[in-house]
C-alpha cells in the first residue's frame, strides 16, 4: 500500500464569497442568529466550549466520562471482526451520518480498501441563508451541536485508528482534490433525497468524473489511481430500508396509515452494521485540520442558560439512549408522557442526534426489541417505534414529492392566499402574541434549540390559522432554529399542519385554550418560560387576560363556543370555544 505524507491541499482557510441572497429581511429583536456569513477565518484558533448552567438540563444527564464509557460499551457490543479484502484507498464523505454504529458507508470504504480516508466537509452554504425568506440557514445552537458532534465522531475514529480530515468549502471541490492527492477510488457517502443535497450529489459525481489522472512521471510520486474515483451512495436514512419497501417510493401511499400498515406487515428492520474495532491504517497526513468554532462559522456564541442543553456526538446519543431506555426505564411509560413540554424526560429527544445521522434508527429499532424481551412490552414501547415511521414516512415523501414539499402550495398544490405581514410574523417568532402557550413554546425554541411536539403542532396551527401568515415563514425559521431540523420532517410537517400536506383528511385547528387546559393545566409551562406568570393562580396563567401583553391577533374560532355545555368549568369554558383539534395523532 502507498503511504505518503502529505500534506493536503490548501483547500480549509479559503474565503468564501457568497453571491447575494434575498436580503435578510428581518432581523431578530433579541440580536440572536443574525450574522451568516463566513469571515475570514481560521479553524485552528480556540473555540470556547459551551457549558450548561445549574439552571439548565443537560440531555443527557451525564457526565462526560459516563458518556464515553456508556458509549464505549454500546460499541463494543456491535463491534465486528469482519476481514477487508481491498485494495488502495477509499474516501468515507460524512454527511448526516455522523456516526460509526450503523454506519454502511464507514464500513463499505473500509472493506473495499487498504486505507480509509474520513472527511466532512464544512459546507458553506449551510451557513447562508434559507431560501425565501433569508434567515440564517443554520442558527448558532445547531452550529454548535454540529461541533460537538464532529469532535465526537473524530474521537470515536480515533479511538478505532482512524481520524476525521475536516475541510471548510464546497463537497464537489475537496472531495475531488483529495481523490486525486490520496488516488482514491471511491467515495462512499450516505444518500440523501431533496434537492439542494442531491445537488451536491450530482457536482460531486460530476466533478470525481473530471479528476484528471495523474501523468506517467507524476505517477512515480503520488498514489496509484489509474481510473477515475466514484461515488457510490448508500441508503441510511430511515428504519425501514427504501429498497425493502412493499412499494416503489414514487408509489408511496398518501395516507400514512396506509403505509405504516402495509411496511409493518411486509417489511423486516435490517440489523445494524456492525463495525470492526480496528479501521486502520489511516492515511498519512500531516494536519487533520481543527474544528471551526460557531464565530469562525460567522454566528454568534449562544449559550443554552435555561431549559435543555442538548450535547452532541454519537457518545451522548447512545448515552441518552441508556438513560431513557434502561436506566430511567422510561420507555415503558412513553405513549403517556409524550404529549409534555416541560423538561427532558416527557419524551426520548432522540430527534438532534437522529438528525445529524449521530443515532441510527436501525439501532434504537434492536434497543426497543431488546428491552421488549428484557423488560417488558406494551403500547409505549411500540409508540416509539410508531413515530420512528413517522419519520421514514417523511423521508420518503421527500422521495415522491421532491420539492412541491417546499412550494407554497405544498404537494397538493392548494390555492390559498395568504399573509407575509412582517409585524405577525415577528411577533410569533420572538414570543410575543399575548397568548403564553405561543410566546413560551417560541422562547424555548430561540433559547435551546428545541420544542415540543405537541408545541410544534400549536405554534404552526397558531400561525397558519390563526394569523394566516405564509406557512414557509415558519418552516424557515424552524430550520433556522431546530437542532433537530431536517428537511423531510419540518416541511413535512409543517406542509401536514398547513393543510397543503398529501393528506387531505389532516386540515386540523388547535384551539389554544383547550391546548392549554389538556396539556399545560397548571400553567407550569408557560410560568417557566415567562416567569412574569409565576406569581398568578395556576389556573390564570394561560389566560392572564390584560396582566400580560395585549394579544396580537384573535383566535379563528375564539368567538364560537360550541362545546361549552360540554364542561362549565371557567377553564374549560375559554378551551371549548371553536373548532378544534380532534384526537391525538401525534
Ligand atoms: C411543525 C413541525 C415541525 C417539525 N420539524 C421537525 C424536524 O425538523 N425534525 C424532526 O426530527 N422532527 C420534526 N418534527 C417532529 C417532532 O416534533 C419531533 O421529531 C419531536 O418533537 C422530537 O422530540 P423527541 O425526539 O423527544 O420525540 P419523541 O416523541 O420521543 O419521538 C421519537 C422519535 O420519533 C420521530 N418523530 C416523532 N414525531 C415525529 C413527527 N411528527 N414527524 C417525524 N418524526 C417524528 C423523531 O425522530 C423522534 O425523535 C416537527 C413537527 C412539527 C409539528
Ligand atoms: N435540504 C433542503 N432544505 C431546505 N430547503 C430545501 C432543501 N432542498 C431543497 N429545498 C428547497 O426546495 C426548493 C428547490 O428549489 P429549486 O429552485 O431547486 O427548484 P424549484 O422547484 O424550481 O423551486 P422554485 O420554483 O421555488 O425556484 C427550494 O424551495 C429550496 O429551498
Amino acid at each position: 500500500m502507498a503511504n505518503f505524507a502529505l500534506t493536503l491541499p490548501n483547500l480549509s482557510r479559503k474565503i468564501f464569497i457568497y453571491p447575494s441572497k434575498p436580503t435578510s429581511v428581518f432581523t431578530n429583536s433579541t440580536g440572536i442568529l443574525c450574522s451568516n456569513r463566513f469571515p475570514t477565518m481560521n479553524f485552528c484558533s480556540k473555540s470556547e466550549s459551551v457549558s450548561a448552567s445549574s439552571s439548565t438540563y443537560q440531555v443527557p444527564q451525564q457526565d462526560p466520562n459516563e458518556i464515553d464509557r456508556i458509549a464505549e460499551q454500546t460499541l463494543q457490543r456491535y463491534s465486528s471482526k469482519a476481514k477487508r479484502n481491498g485494495k488502495g484507498t477509499a474516501i468515507v464523505w460524512f454527511r448526516n451520518d455522523l456516526r460509526v454504529l450503523d454506519n454502511e458507508a464507514l464500513y463499505k470504504a473500509w472493506v473495499s480498501s487498504e486505507t480509509v480516508l474520513p472527511v466532512y466537509c464544512v459546507d458553506p452554504r449551510l451557513f447562508g441563508t434559507t431560501y425565501y425568506f433569508g434567515f440564517p440557514k443554520t442558527g448558532a445552537l445547531r452550529a454548535q451541536f454540529l461541533i460537538e458532534s464532529l469532535a465526537d465522531l473524530r474521537k470515536n475514529l480515533v479511538k478505532r485508528g482512524l481520524n476525521l480530515l475536516v475541510q471548510q468549502g464546497k463537497p464537489e471541490e475537496i472531495l475531488p482534490s483529495l481523490a486525486r492527492a490520496f488516488g482514491a477510488h471511491t467515495v462512499y457517502a450516505q444518500k440523501e433525497t431533496c434537492a439542494e443535497e442531491l445537488n451536491v450529489e450530482r457536482l460531486v459525481s460530476k466533478h470525481l468524473q473530471e479528476v484528471e489522472l495523474p501523468t506517467p512521471s507524476e505517477k512515480s510520486n503520488s498514489p496509484r489511481i489509474s481510473n477515475n474515483p466514484k461515488l457510490k451512495l448508500i441508503w441510511g436514512t430511515t428504519m425501514y430500508h427504501i429498497d425493502d419497501l412493499p412499494f416503489d417510493a414514487s408509489s408511496l401511499p398518501d395516507v400514512y396509515t396506509q403505509f405504516r400498515k402495509s411496511v409493518e406487515a411486509k417489511c423486516e428492520v435490517r440489523g445494524c452494521i456492525k463495525i470492526p474495532t480496528s479501521l486502520g491504517p489511516p492515511p498519512s497526513i500531516v494536519d487533520w485540520e481543527c474544528l471551526p468554532s460557531v464565530e469562525q462559522l460567522g454566528l454568534p456564541l449562544n449559550n443554552v442558560n435555561k431549559g435543555m442543553k442538548f450535547v452532541g456526538g454519537e457518545s451522548a446519543a447512545l448515552s441518552r439512549v441508556y438513560e431513557y431506555f434502561w436506566k430511567k426505564n422510561l420507555l415503558k411509560v412513553y405513549k403517556d408522557t409524550r404529549n409534555g413540554m416541560l423538561g427532558p424526560d416527557y419524551s426520548t429527544k432522540f430527534s438532534p442526534w437522529l438528525a445529524s445521522g449521530s443515532l441510527s434508527p436501525r439501532f434504537l429499532h434492536e434497543e426497543v426489541m431488546r428491552y421488549e424481551k428484557e423488560r417488558q412490552a406494551n403500547s409505549s414501547t411500540y409508540w416509539v417505534l410508531f413515530e420512528l415511521i413517522w419519520r421514514d414516512y417523511f423521508r420518503f415523501l421527500s422521495v415522491k414529492y421532491g420539492n412541491s414539499l417546499f412550494h407554497l402550495g405544498g404537494p397538493r398544490k392548494v390555492e390559498h392566499a395568504w399573509s407575509q405581514d412582517k409585524n405577525l410574523f415577528q411577533s410569533w417568532r420572538d414570543g410575543r402574541t399575548g397568548y403564553p402557550l405561543i410566546d413560551a413554546n417560541m422562547k424555548e425554541l430561540s433559547t435551546t434549540g428545541f420544542m415540543s411536539n405537541r408545541g410544534r403542532q400549536i405554534v404552526c396551527s397558531f400561525l397558519v390559522r390563526d394569523m394566516g401568515i405564509d406557512w414557509r415563514m415558519g418552516a424557515e425559521w424552524f430550520e433556522t432554529c431546530l437542532l433537530d431540523y431536517d428537511p423531510c420532517s419540518n416541511y413535512g410537517n409543517w406542509t401536514y399542519g398547513s393543510g397543503v400536506g398529501n393528506d387531505p383528511r389532516e386540515d386540523r385547528y388547535f384551539s389554544i385554550p383547550k391546548q392549554a387546559q389538556t396539556y399545560d393545566p397548571e400553567g407550569e409551562y408557560v410560568a417557566y418560560w415567562l416567569p412574569q406568570l409565576g406569581a398568578m393562580p395556576k389556573d390564570k396563567r394561560n389566560f392572564p387576560g390584560s396582566l400580560y401583553i395585549n394579544q396580537i391577533v384573535p383566535l379563528k374560532f375564539g368567538t364560537t363556543n360550541r362545546n361549552r355545555t360540554r364542561d362549565k368549568s371557567p377553564v374549560a369554558r375559554r378551551a371549548n370555544y371553536g373548532r378544534e383539534a380532534k384526537g391525538n395523532r401525534r
